[in-house]
């Protein structure tokens, strides 16, 4: 459905997307992963022809997007992260507005108004002005003319970004059933939002992609770190040895709590193994009795942790998952870049015409 192969953009000497190279498949959602400044939008700017890219091609069900950008963009629809909308237009005007854009044929236009305003639950605010509405219904006005068209994909920039808890379930859910008659993409800094919503992980960080599989595979492969936390109290060696013998310990880690008079242990243990009974017989065995016992296993934020968590260290496993909010990157930093590099793009209401 979409190839995206070798993609690069660069700001001046800032490389904000680095030879990205995915397929898009159909019927799925797709989530696109990466913290703020990954690159998530550029590309997906890039992928609906909004900008250009400076190496690469992107092919929309067999169109490229840039040699053929009429047939590409017949199959997309899109919900920019900053969703274009005329505030001194109504619901209705915008929604007519946005279906001739998208040249809807004139007898099934009316129709398809009213089938995607019903969809997204605006049709009682037809009348009101744009400006007028809360942001939660104006992300689902901006939602209402990607769909418009029925465009096979539907591309969604952070689409539930800056809304209250219950209107991003309420888009949410929205996205959910969009799965039946389209394939989505959507990107988000947000992993319970992906992990909720999404088919399939596409996590991008500084520009590349670093890993790409399905919310439960990207689980597993990470499951080698799984690991048991213990309390122990006893002899250092005689627990060590009691839990090195145990079949598929992979490694312990002790270290002394004095407040506790206790050992906290860490044993690193085999993917899908579950030894918990053998440790408890082993120590029973040894005479050391247990305290505490956890499971700790990997979720997908430690994964996404571990793969964004800096540039260096992106390429290999890091130890550890000291992750840095992304809202304390330094913006300051992106916009000087930006300014520096100054490559000018449209206004959002300037690319209004790009929406199709
Ligand atoms: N027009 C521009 N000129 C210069 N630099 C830009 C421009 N647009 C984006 N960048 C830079 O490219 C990098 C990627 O930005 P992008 O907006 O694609 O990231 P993102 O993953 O979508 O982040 P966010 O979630 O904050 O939107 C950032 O460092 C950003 O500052």
């Amino acid at each position: 459905m979409i190839e995206v192969s070798n993609l690069v953009k660069k700001y001046g000497d800032h490389t904000a997307v680095d030879h990205l190279s995915f397929q898009i498949e159909k019927g799925k959602i797709y989530g696109f992963l990466g913290p703020n400044g990954a690159g998530k939008s550029t590309t997906m700017n890039m992928i609906t022809g909004y900008i250009a890219s400076t190496e690469g091609k992107v092919m929309i069900d067999g169109y490229d997007i840039l040699e053929e950008p009429e047939a590409a963009k017949k199959c997309i629809g899109y919900l920019p992260e900053m969703p274009p909308l005329y505030f001194d237009m109504t619901v209705l005007e915008y929604m007519k507005f946005a279906a001739d854009l998208k040249k809807i044929p004139r007898n099934q236009k009316d129709k398809q108004i009213k089938e995607v305003m019903d969809m997204v639950k605006i049709t009682d605010m037809k009348d009101r002005l744009i400006k007028n509405l809360s942001k939660g219904y104006r992300q689902r006005v901006g939602l209402a003319q990607a769909i418009l068209g029925y465009p096979e994909v539907i591309i969604l920039d952070e689409p539930t970004v800056g809304l209250d808890p219950k209107q991003i379930i309420e888009i949410r859910d929205l996205i959910k059933g969009l799965k039946q008659k389209h394939t989505v993409i959507l990107s988000s800094h947000i992993l319970s939002e992906v992990r909720a919503v999404c088919d399939y992980v596409l996590i991008i960080s500084h520009g590349k992609l670093v890993a790409s599989d399905t919310p439960d595979n990207l689980e597993r492969l990470a499951a080698g770190s799984n690991s048991l936390l213990m309390k122990v109290k006893g002899e250092k060696d005689t627990i060590r040895k009691a839990l090195e013998t145990i079949e598929g310990v992979t490694g312990v880690e002790m270290s002394y709590d004095s407040d506790e008079k206790l050992w906290k242990t860490k044993l690193s243990i085999q993917e899908n193994v579950d030894i918990r009974e053998k440790v408890f017989y082993a120590m029973a065995k040894a005479n050391c009795p247990i305290y505490e016992m956890q499971v700790k296993r990997v979720s997908l934020e430690d994964v996404f942790l571990e793969l964004t968590e800096g540039e260096k260290k992106s390429a290999g496993k890091p130890e550890s998952s000291q992750w840095k909010p992304v809202e304390d990157r330094s913006l300051e930093e992106e916009q000087t870049q930006e300014e520096k590099n100054g490559e000018p793009e449209k206004a959002s209401d300037e690319k209004e015409g790009d929406q199709s």
